[in-house]
């Protein structure tokens, strides 16, 4: 038996209606991009240098840090060696410390995009290749222990001191503590720090600085400089985020990050175009959160529908065998929409890319129109696709039964490294409520006669009236239509909402707070409208094999009309869809969970995750699960020994005058 696949899963790819392989190409840009790609991962699941230490749950908090520390620095002396390129670094890094993240990586996540993002031509020569080299360990300080989400409320200042061209960075307060960096509790020697900016005795605003934290000779903290480790949290403890003080830390004028907003030798202030420049590497951050978002749940859609698929349980027919569970329509329920929507997250993050690289490319010629659309679409982006993935993970894990629940399963740590995305990078509640912002100026533009454009256009073109007669519910342009005038109605219902309560003599802030439960369902409808178009045209303009395009359409339908019933009532609202709609759309779900039943497997083995990358034992290619959950627990430290020593310290003793007393 050894080696081979388990006849369950071996029968399911066997049937499936199309191509994997070229479905993997589809996603991944390309045969040489997954040739490429599979390469570069099999360097780093190969190397002994990565392979031999216990699986990360059974560790401490304290082994998991030096244990990721080390591959991660393994990883750097790897890619000179093996000359990785830049277009493959994140693949082989990924690889690589899929265990975990360590303080380190937040170097190449979050401080070298920050010099990147806000630094001077030579600002970027002086401090990007120590960076990349490592010369130097970066953090991204921006958050304090009494503000995060609020930036313009940070405490932290930075003032300029002319007579020796120095910035002066302090916290003033215990609340002004940085709290949270990854990595600056133990790893980083430098961050970028952001901090109220004073010069000419005014505040500017809060603004990043360059500030070394440790001693580049024996990594003791800077004079001035207080740090340490925040403790250990649900998940990623292998990264030591941290906590800073600063008691009157000088700086040299050089080290605050001058692409955008700069402070003259003399102390004078020199605007940036838009003050919001200095938040950019925020909007790039939570860009990348939506692909994240995409392979989280495409992770543990894979895990859930290959176990579901050697999972027998229950008789369907009596007298008959145990099915497999993937075979009952509620577990079909559970899982597909997850499947579905880690495709359409996918096809956005595409889309997220793309209109990131275009609109920077713009603001870097000056032209400054797009900013206002790329935070609202990257912030509504990053909310609702974190959000849906965090809970979908927890469907995939109740969808496992027990066996979900155990670590073996790899989704339990899925779901709480996966369920950070929604409060990382901007909370997302705080970040849907500005996306919810731009659609209310977006909306009051239209309102006096402006054509929008971008993925807000459908504001103005979509009627508000309810529209009657047969639709046809399987229809995509159908669907997508449905989809923005639910938004679009929404949104107006938000805004007039938030316009009388003005009228009624609320001030502009209060009249936001009492309707900001509809602006944020209205910013949702926004988003998932969004979201369902991108899937829709790209499912109807990329180029692919016939097979392909079906199966992809079959899931486009089954998240178009798994949203539309479970939100039916925002359809039925206003009478735009009616009652016989929704039961179309249901019966029509049915079909489409049946009709996609054959190609599940087929489906997650597209994403082409390695099981090094998904750590589960239930989710393996090969489907033996039983005999690997078994050896799996062998592992657990509690059976090291025969008798563990706490009997011999406290059971043993106590039972024994228990039983004195019998
Ligand atoms: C392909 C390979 C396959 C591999 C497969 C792998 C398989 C395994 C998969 C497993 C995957 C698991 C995935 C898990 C990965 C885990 C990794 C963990 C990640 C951890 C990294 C974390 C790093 C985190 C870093 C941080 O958190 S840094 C700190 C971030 N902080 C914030 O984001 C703060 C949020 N707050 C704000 O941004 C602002 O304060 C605010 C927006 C809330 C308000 O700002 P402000 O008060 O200044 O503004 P106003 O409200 O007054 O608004 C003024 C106007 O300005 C506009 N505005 C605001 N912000 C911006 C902006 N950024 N840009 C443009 N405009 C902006 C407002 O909208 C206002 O506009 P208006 O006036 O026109 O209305
Ligand atoms: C895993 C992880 C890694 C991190 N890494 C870093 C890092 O590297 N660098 C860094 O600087 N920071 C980091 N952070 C901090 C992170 O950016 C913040 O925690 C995040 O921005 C949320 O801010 P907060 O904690 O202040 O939440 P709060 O704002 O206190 O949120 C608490 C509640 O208040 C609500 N709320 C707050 N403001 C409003 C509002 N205006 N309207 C309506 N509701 C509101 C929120 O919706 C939420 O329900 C990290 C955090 C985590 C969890």
């Amino acid at each position: 038996m050894a080696g081979q696949v388990n006849p369950d899963l071996a029968k399911e790819r066997e049937n499936a209606s199309f191509n994997t392989q070229k479905l993997t190409n589809l996603l991944y840009g390309g045969a040489e991009k997954v040739r490429r790609r599979r390469y570069i991962e099999s360097l780093a699941f190969s190397d002994p240098a990565y392979s031999g230490d216990e699986d990360p749950v059974f560790m401490s908090r304290e082994e998991l840090y030096s244990s990721q520390l080390k591959r991660a620095l393994t990883t750097v002396q790897r890619v000179k060696e093996l000359n990785i390129t830049e277009e493959d670094l994140s693949t082989y890094r990924n690889a690589a410390l899929s265990g975990g993240m360590p303080g380190l990586a937040l170097t190449w996540i979050a401080f070298i995009p920050t010099i990147l993002q806000q630094g001077t031509e030579e600002q970027k020569q002086k401090w990007l290749k120590p960076a990349q080299d490592l010369s130097i360990v970066g953090a991204y300080a921006q958050t304090e222990m009494g503000h995060g989400t609020f930036v313009r409320g940070l405490e932290t200042t930075a003032t300029y001191d002319p007579s020796t061209q120095e910035f002066v960075i302090h916290s003033p307060t215990l609340t002004s503590t940085k709290w949270w960096p990854g990595g600056l509790g133990k790893t980083s020697n430098y961050a970028t720090v952001m901090a109220q900016l004073y010069t000419q005795g005014k505040c500017y605003g809060p603004h990043n600085f360059m500030v070394q934290i440790r001693s580049l000779e024996d990594h003791t903290p800077c004079p001035g400089v207080t740090l340490g480790d925040i403790g250990p949290k649900m998940e990623g403890n292998a990264n030591d985020n941290g906590f800073a003080r600063f008691d009157h830390v000088r700086i040299p004028r050089e080290n605050m990050l001058m692409k955008f907003a700069r402070v003259e030798p003399d102390g004078t202030y020199v605007q940036p175009a838009s003050s919001k420049l200095a938040y950019s590497n925020m909007v790039y951050l939570r860009g990348t959160f939506v692909m994240s978002a995409a392979q989280a749940l495409a992770s543990a859609s894979t895990i859930a529908v290959r176990y579901s698929c050697v999972r027998r349980q229950s008789e369907m027919k009596p007298g008959e065998p145990e099915p497999q569970i993937l075979d009952y329509q509620t577990q079909q329920y559970k899982l597909f929409p997850q499947l579905a929507a880690a495709y359409a997250f996918w096809f956005a993050a595409r889309f997220m890319t793309q209109q990131h690289a275009s609109i920077t490319g713009s603001m870097e010629k000056g032209d400054m129109s797009g900013l206002a659309e790329l935070h609202a679409l990257s912030a509504g982006l990053k909310s609702y696709t974190t959000a849906v993935m965090s809970a979908g993970i927890d469907v995939c894990r109740m969808s496992c039964g027990g066996h979900g629940y155990s670590h073996a399963s790899g989704l339990p740590a899925l779901f709480s490294t996966g369920t950070s995305l929604c409060t990382a990078e901007g909370e997302n509640t705080v970040m849907m409520l500005q996306t919810a912002r731009y659609l209310v100026k977006c909306f009051v533009q239209s309102q006096s006669g402006k054509t929008l454009s971008g993925t807000v256009a459908y504001l103005s073109a979509v009627q508000p009236s309810p529209v009657s007669g047969e639709r046809n519910m399987s229809d995509l342009g159908t669907q997508v239509t449905a989809f923005q005038h639910r938004a679009a109605r929404m949104v107006r219902h938000a805004a007039l909402q938030m316009q009388t309560e003005m009228q009624k003599g609320k001030s502009r802030e209060d009249a936001w707070n009492s309707c900001s439960v509809l602006l944020i369902k209205a910013a949702q409808a926004h988003v998932h409208s969004f979201v369902v178009r991108n899937f829709a045209e790209t499912v109807q303009t990329v180029e692919v094999e016939e097979s392909v395009r079906a199966v992809l359409t079959s899931l486009c339908q089954l998240y178009s009309l798994h949203g539309i019933t479970e939100h039916a009532g925002d359809f039925l609202m206003d009478g735009y869809l009616t009652g016989r709609d929704i039961d179309a759309a249901s019966s029509l779900l049915s079909a489409v969970l049946a009709q996609l039943r054959p190609d599940a497997v087929a489906l997650v083995d597209a994403f082409d995750l390695h099981d090094k990358m998904l750590h589960s034992v239930l989710g393996r290619y090969d489907g033996r699960v039983y005999e690997h959950l078994y050896q799996w627990a062998q592992k657990s430290p509690l059976n090291k020994t025969e008798v563990h020593e706490s009997y011999y310290k406290y059971l043993q003793p106590f039972l024994k005058s228990n039983r004195a007393k019998l």
